[in-house]
This record gives C-alpha cells, structure tokens and sequence, in this order.
C-alpha cells in the first residue's frame, strides 16, 4: 500500500518538532505536520520562554531591595510599563514561531497549518476537509488547562491568556499550588500586582522534598503574596468590572483577575481517536510502550498528551527517540526515572532530582545531608534569605539517591548536579570534589556529616535515628 507521507505528526510544539525535523532532515523520510495554532507549541509561545522572560522582568523591585543593602541610597525599581514589555515578548515569540518553521521547512517537512484529526490507522483530515494518509502517525498533541469544575469558572482566565493582557489586573488571584501557580504568582507580585494566592493543601508544590516546599511556602509569603492556605474557591461572579471569588472558609475576594493553574489535562478530545484502536487512560491520556508506540502499530504519541513527565525537554527526548527508532534504525527508549526539573521562582528557586527525602525514607535506609544557610550575598543586604542544600545518600552503597536545592539560580546548580548523579556518583565522589569558593553551590561538595539518619528498622519500631 502507498501512502501520501512516511509520517504524519500531528502537533508543531517541543515533541513533534522535533521527531518531525529528525525523521526527515536526518533520515530522509517524507513527512508532514500539522499544528492549528502558533508553531513552537505551549513551551514557545505560551509556556517556558514567556514565563521564563516574565520571571527576569519581575526580580527589579528585590534587586533593588538587595543593592540599597549594599549602599545604592534610594535604589528602586521604577515603574514597570506592560505596554513596553509586551510588544518585545510579541516580537520575539515571533522570531522563535518562524525559527521553528524555517528549521522544519529546510528539513524537508511540509507544514498545515491547520486543525489534524484521524480517521483511521493510517489517515489524517484536515480541517480544509482534505485528507493525507501516512505509513506513521505521530500525535504529539500535548495538553490542555484544566478547570476545577466550579460556577462562574469561566470568568476566569488560563495561563495562556497571562501572556496576552492588554494590561495587568491591578488585584489578582491566582488559583493552584504547582509549578504554573507558583510561578505565576511569583511574576505578578513582581511585576506590582497586588496578588493572593489561593491553594487547598498546606504547604505549595507537593511532590517536591518537604523541606523545599516549606521554603518555597514562606517565600511566597516574604515577597508580598497573600498566600491562603487550605482553601479553595467554591464559585466566581461578576461584580461590576471585578470578579468576585466566594472561598470555602466563607471569605469573599473582589479582584480584577483570576488565574486557574489547578492543572492540565492531555489534548485528546475531538481528535478522532474513537476511529482507533488506541487505549486511553480516564484523564484522557494515550497509553503508550517504553517506545512511545499506541496498542496500534501505526500510531505512536510522545510529551504532554501522554502524561508521563509533563516538561519539554522530556517531549523533546522522546520525540528524537520515536524518530531514530523507527526512521533511524537506532532503536532508543527514554527513561523517565531520576529527571532533574527546576520551580522559577524569587529570589529563590526550587530544584530537584531524584527521590525527596519522604520517598527516600520510604524505601530504606538514608543519611541526610543538609544545610540551611543565610547566603554571603543576601545576607550582606540584611535579607533573612535562607538557601538549603540537601544529598540523599543510600549508607549501603554511598550512591547519592537525590538532591534539592532552594536558593539563587538553584535551577542551573541542578543542572550539573545531574549529570553525575544520573551516573550514580557516589557521596565519596561528591567530598572528592574541590569545592569553587565564594559560591553558594560549593555546599554540595562540603557538606562533611548527615543532618538525619533515617533507619527503617527503626522506623518500624516507632521513631526516626537522628544522627
Ligand atoms: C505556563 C507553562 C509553563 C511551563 N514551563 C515549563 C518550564 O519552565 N520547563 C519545562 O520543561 N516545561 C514547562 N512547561 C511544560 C512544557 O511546556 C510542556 O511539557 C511541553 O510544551 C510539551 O510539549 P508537547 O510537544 O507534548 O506539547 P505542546 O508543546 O503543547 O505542543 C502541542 C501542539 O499541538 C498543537 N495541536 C493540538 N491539537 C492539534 C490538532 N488536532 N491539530 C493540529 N495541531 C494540534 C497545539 O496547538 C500545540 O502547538 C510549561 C507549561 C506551561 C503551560
Ligand atoms: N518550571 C517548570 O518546569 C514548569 C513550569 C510550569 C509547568 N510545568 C509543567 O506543567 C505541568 C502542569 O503545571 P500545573 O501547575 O498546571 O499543574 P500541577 O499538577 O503542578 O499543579 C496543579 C495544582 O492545582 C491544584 N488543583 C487541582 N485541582 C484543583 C481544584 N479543583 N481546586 C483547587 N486546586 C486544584 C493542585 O492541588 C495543584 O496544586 C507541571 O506538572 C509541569 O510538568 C513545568
């Protein structure tokens, strides 16, 4: 049977950029791509970049705090202007929109730009009502925000829509205690809205090492957000040109913006998929092999829209790995344990790889080493600024099981602390290590005894070692 393309890729954002430029620029396949709205995807236009560009935007108001701690008399921020600020983020998702287009043209990749949805195993409609068949269909269709179910929600806004106000809410709420939340609120607090935060668990971005989370907790605080914790919003109505939040401890907030960040959901909705064999699971999202393939041997799903590790460079990894598989006759999985990720927050962030020090204490034996520092940098300003550094360590092996950092620019530290931890470097290999001073990240490579011993046995009996 001939068909009209080798692949079909159904999605222009991290994942199927990717398989789709590797497939056809280095093995030569013929392939298609269809993305129905901004090519570069959530991370490019509505994700990573314009919230990575909006977190430096948003720390002038703490660097000008630190520097009159350092002599600058009368240091300030100045004004923020969103009406500056906004045309260059336009302009340079621009620039990045059309990178992705030409870098995907001069592989050979022919683009639609439109709406993808599949009619069977191997054939694709689009929505000017033409269809494409292809040998392999790649749906890298990523997610969706996903609303808490409540009256009113829809006066609300998603975090798309942060990127594209015509001007910033004067009192806003942002709803959620994840990376999207945490984030978010962090930039409008910085940018000079007046911002609460609202999150139904006691301490933000769970998941995350205890210890990170209640820094991260407290700083929210410290820099100006009106954090509340065990609460939720039970229901939204306009009030005038406001938005009124009714919350389930009986307080009412008046506010000129709502942002849900209570998560995202896989994009497989309206896509044709009941035409196929593919498995879903209840969220929506597509059940696949450790090599990204669907129950049918023609379909194959890679990044969000799977639900594995929600983060681009996962996306990315994974697409590379579908198109040297099948195209390449370089068969690669991707694994998807002891991923390094990082929380962009300020002054401090959140990074971490591997198991938190629950999970660690949940599986066996750990030493512990931690520290909980003032930084020579803050601390010279008069800030109360606290930096924590903490290696999980096996005493069997000595193998270093995970690493959490809260602190300044922690999100590049993690960085290279992954590479010899994913190599399962050894606590010895970390003390080996001649430390780069003045820095904050040197207490990696110091830290001499365990803050903790947690022994399971002991555990089991009743308490915790402490060493
Ligand atoms: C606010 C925010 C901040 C984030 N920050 C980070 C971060 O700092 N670091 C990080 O690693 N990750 C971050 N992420 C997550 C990251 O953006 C995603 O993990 C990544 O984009 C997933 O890539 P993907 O290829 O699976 O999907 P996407 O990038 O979502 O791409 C899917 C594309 O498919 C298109 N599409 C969908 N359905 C169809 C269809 N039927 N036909 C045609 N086209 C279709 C969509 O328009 C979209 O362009 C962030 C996400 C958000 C929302
Ligand atoms: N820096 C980064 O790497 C980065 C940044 C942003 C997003 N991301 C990726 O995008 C994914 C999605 O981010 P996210 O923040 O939307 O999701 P998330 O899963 O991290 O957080 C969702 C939050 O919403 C809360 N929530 C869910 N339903 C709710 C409800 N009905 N009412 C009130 N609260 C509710 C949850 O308790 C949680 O705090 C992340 O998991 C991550 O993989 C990564």
């Amino acid at each position: 049977m001939s068909f009209d393309y080798d692949l079909f890729v159904i999605g222009g954002g991290s994942g199927g950029v990717r398989a789709a430029r590797i497939a056809a620029g280095e093995y030569g396949a013929r392939v298609a791509l269809a993305e129905e709205s901004r090519m570069g995807g959530t991370c490019v236009i509505r994700g990573c970049v314009p919230k990575k560009l909006m977190v430096f935007a948003s720390q002038a108001g703490l660097m000008a705090e630190e520097m009159r701690g350092y002599g600058w008399e009368g240091a300030q921020a100045g004004r923020f202007d969103w009406s500056v600020f906004r045309p260059k983020l336009d302009a340079e998702l621009t620039r990045l929109e059309r990178a992705y287009t030409a870098n995907l043209e001069k592989a050979g990749v022919r683009i639609f730009h439109q709406r993808a949805t599949i009619v069977d195993h191997h054939t694709i409609a689009l929505a000017d009502g033409t269809r494409q068949t292809a040998k392999h269909i790649l749906i890298a269709v990523g997610g969706r925000p996903a609303l808490p179910g409540i009256p009113g929600e829809d006066l609300g806004l998603i975090s798309d829509d942060l990127f594209l106000l015509d001007r910033l809410p004067r009192r806003a709420m942002v709803v959620g205690g994840g990376y999207i939340a945490c984030e978010f609120a962090t930039i409008l607090a910085g940018l000079g809205c007046d911002t609460v935060q609202v999150y139904r668990g006691d301490a933000v971005l769970r998941g995350f090492d205890r210890q990170a989370r209640d820094l991260a907790t407290l700083q929210l605080g410290q820099i100006g957000i009106d954090l509340r914790l065990n609460v939720t919003p039970e229901g939204l109505e306009r009030t005038g040109d406001r938005i009124r939040v009714m919350l389930n401890d009986g307080m009412t907030e008046d506010v000129d913006a709502v942002f849900w960040a209570t998560g995202r959901d896989p994009y497989t909705g309206g896509l044709g998929l009941e035409n196929t064999g593919v498995h879903l699971r209840p969220n929506g999202a597509i059940v696949v092999d450790e090599w990204s393939q669907t129950a049918v041997p023609s379909i194959f799903a890679v990044g969000d829209v799977t639900d594995r590790v929600n983060l681009t460079p996962v996306a990315i990894r994974e697409g590379h790995a579908f198109a040297d598989t099948v195209f390449g006759a370089r068969p690669r999985k991707v694994g998807h344990a002891g991923i390094a990720s990082a929380v962009y927050l300020r002054p401090h962030e959140v990074a971490q790889i591997g198991l938190t020090e629950e999970q660690a204490c949940a599986r066996g034996d750990v030493d512990v080493y931690a520290t909980e520092f003032r930084p020579m940098r803050s601390m010279f300003a008069g800030s109360n600024a606290k930096v924590m550094m903490k290696l999980l360590v096996d005493p069997d092996t000595d193998r270093v099981l995970g690493c959490h950092v809260f602190g300044p620019d922690a999100g590049e530290m993690i960085q290279l602390a992954a590479i010899p931890i994913g190599m399962g470097a050894t606590k010895a290999d970390f003390d080996a290590t001649m430390a780069v001073h003045p820095t904050a990240a040197e207490e990696l490579v110091t830290m001499r005894t365990p803050a903790r011993r947690h022994r399971l046995a002991v555990q089991a009996a009743g308490g915790t070692a402490a060493g």
